[in-house]
């Protein structure tokens, strides 16, 4: 942002100048003579008399103005000031305006209204008035460009009595951009990154390394069936790290919050977290550990993750060998020497032996800890916590161990009501029996609970659902039975193994 003093704003509103009139309708004459004689005038002599006349408007102004470019010289907050200024202005003040914008902007949910270029907004701010006037400038270059536009550079100027400088500065400003904030995160259209490989990062022309597609996963606190209870700490939890920036701030924590999700396959964990996603607005990165190379690739994937959003690796002990080497082996990709050479060091895997380490994820998790950038989840889903480090999973890193069981009965209500939309019949005694003496995982009660045909026939499915968990039981009975002649005979052939992938035979 700059500051600086202007008489555009004189032009603009007669808050109190009217002594000033004479002086102000000369320098408009003024201002409108150079606009003609402008042509004429040689390019290095306008600068001069440019420069002069702002001097000039500097001194007899009683407006100051603040410029917001939509350039920034920080790499990573771009131009975000602008952004939320175009945003605060959409929202608050467009439709004030005369010469509107509609734009279906990038990852908008719908249609954007913004004031149009050499629109006056007037905004009012405890007891102040303040101008707007979004603008653009090209810049004069001698270079021939293929791409018109790129040498224009857009900002919006704020026009307000001196007077007013200290509310502006340091109220103003912070509200609009907070508002505009506010208004980007409403607006946005939620997005689900997974991670490029990194040898396609150099090779990709905009050396991306997330793609993005909307995310629309329907999951909600409400569908997802689970202990009311603990769905309710959840929640509470949840609602407590979204809200709680004064409170991370005043205890002196960093504001981000891990989670640990275990249970068996199919009792919901990838569920939870789009219903978290959803619950909270927040876009979702889903990192696939065995595509990253190193502990390099996996910084740079930290570095271009965003605020309010979760980052999830889902089956953690399937994707990295707690011992340092990975399990799984990614298909080698080819790269050819010259190809390498143009590579960003990130990107070249010139070392073999730097792969993603135990310690490499744990600098992951702590550098997200200790770095800005908003607000941020961190996500872990395992179906073997047993297997994890502790150092891995310890508080402060995974703050909270939610375990995703088998079927009770609350949660199977919850499917009930949502699948069949009853939430009373005469077999859910004896489903409640059967699920306290059978397991059954909510993918599986849900599975038997889809009608098959478009005429949703209750009775049907319940009955259908009794019969499976019947099934189940006797198979676990026979199991069971089994096993005890196995200890008998054998005690020894304890074959309980784990496949290549880390997932056991259940
Ligand atoms: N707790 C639940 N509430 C509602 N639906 C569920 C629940 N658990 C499972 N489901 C249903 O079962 C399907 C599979 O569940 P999900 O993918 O969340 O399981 P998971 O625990 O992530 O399994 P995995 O460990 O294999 O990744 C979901 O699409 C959903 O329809
Ligand atoms: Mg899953």
């Amino acid at each position: 942002m700059e500051m600086k003093s202007t008489a555009a704003a004189a032009a603009a509103e007669g808050e109190g100048f009217t002594g000033w009139a004479g002086l102000w309708s000369a320098v408009a004459s003024l201002l409108f003579l150079f606009s003609i004689l402008k042509e004429f005038i040689p390019f290095q002599l306008q600068d001069y008399l440019a420069a002069l006349a702002g001097r000039l408007h500097a001194l007899l102004s009683p407006y100051a103005t603040v410029t917001i470019d939509d350039q920034s010289s920080d790499y990573f907050s771009g131009n975000e000031a602008f952004l939320a200024v175009e945003a605060y202005l959409s929202h608050a003040c467009a439709r004030r305006a005369r010469k509107l914008r509609a734009d279906l902007g990038k990852d908008a949910r719908a249609l954007q209204v913004s004031v149009d270029d050499d629109q006056e907004v007037i905004d009012s701010f405890r007891g102040a008035t303040l101008w707007w006037y979004p603008s653009k400038k090209t810049n004069r270059s001698n270079v021939f460009s293929f791409y018109p536009g790129e040498d224009e550079r857009h900002f919006y100027k704020l026009v307000f009595h001196r007077r007013h400088r200290d509310l502006v500065l340091d109220d103003y400003l912070p509200h609009v951009l907070a508002e505009g904030r506010a208004v980007t995160v409403r607006n946005r259209q939620r997005r689900l990154f997974t991670n490029n490989p990194g040898a396609d990062w150099a090779a990709s022309e905009d050396g991306r390394v997330w793609s993005h597609v909307k995310l629309e996963h329907p999951s909600t606190f409400a569908t997802l069936a689970m202990d009311p209870s603990r769905k309710q700490e959840i929640l509470d939890d949840l609602d407590m790290f979204r809200d709680g920036k004064d409170y991370y701030a005043k205890v002196g924590k960093p504001w981000k919050r891990g989670y640990l999700l275990f249970g068996p396959p199919g009792t919901g964990k990838s569920t939870m977290i789009a219903a978290m996603a959803n619950f909270l607005d927040y876009d979702v990165y889903d990192l696939e550990l065995t595509a990253v190379k190193s502990n390099t690739e996996l910084r740079r994937l930290f570095i271009e993750t965003t605020g309010k959003s979760i980052i999830v690796i889902e089956d953690i002990d399937c994707s990295i060998d707690l011992t340092g080497k990975r399990k799984k082996k990614k298909k080698k990709v080819k790269v050819s020497d010259k190809k390498k050479m143009m590579m960003p060091p990130w990107a070249r895997d010139e070392d073999e032996e730097k792969k993603v380490t135990l310690s490499g994820l744990l600098n992951f998790i702590d550098g997200l800890w200790s770095a800005h950038g908003g607000e941020r989840i961190i996500i872990f889903t395992t179906n073997h916590k047993e297997k994890l480090d502790p150092a891995l999973i310890r508080r402060g890193r995974m703050d909270m161990h939610i375990e995703m069981s088998y079927c009770c009965f609350e949660a199977f209500k919850v499917l009930a009501k949502n699948y069949l939309g009853v939430e009373e019949h005469g077999l859910f005694g004896e489903i409640r029996r059967l699920l306290g003496e059978v397991e059954m995982t909510p993918a599986d009660v849900a599975e038997n609970l889809m009608p098959r045909s478009k005429r949703k026939d209750v009775d049907a499915c319940l009955v259908r659902l009794v019969k499976a968990l019947h099934e189940a039981k006797e198979k676990a009975a026979a199991a069971a039975g089994n096993k005890e002649d196995d200890d008998s005979s054998t005690s020894s052939s304890e074959d309980y193994d784990s496949d290549e992938d880390g997932k056991e035979k259940q």
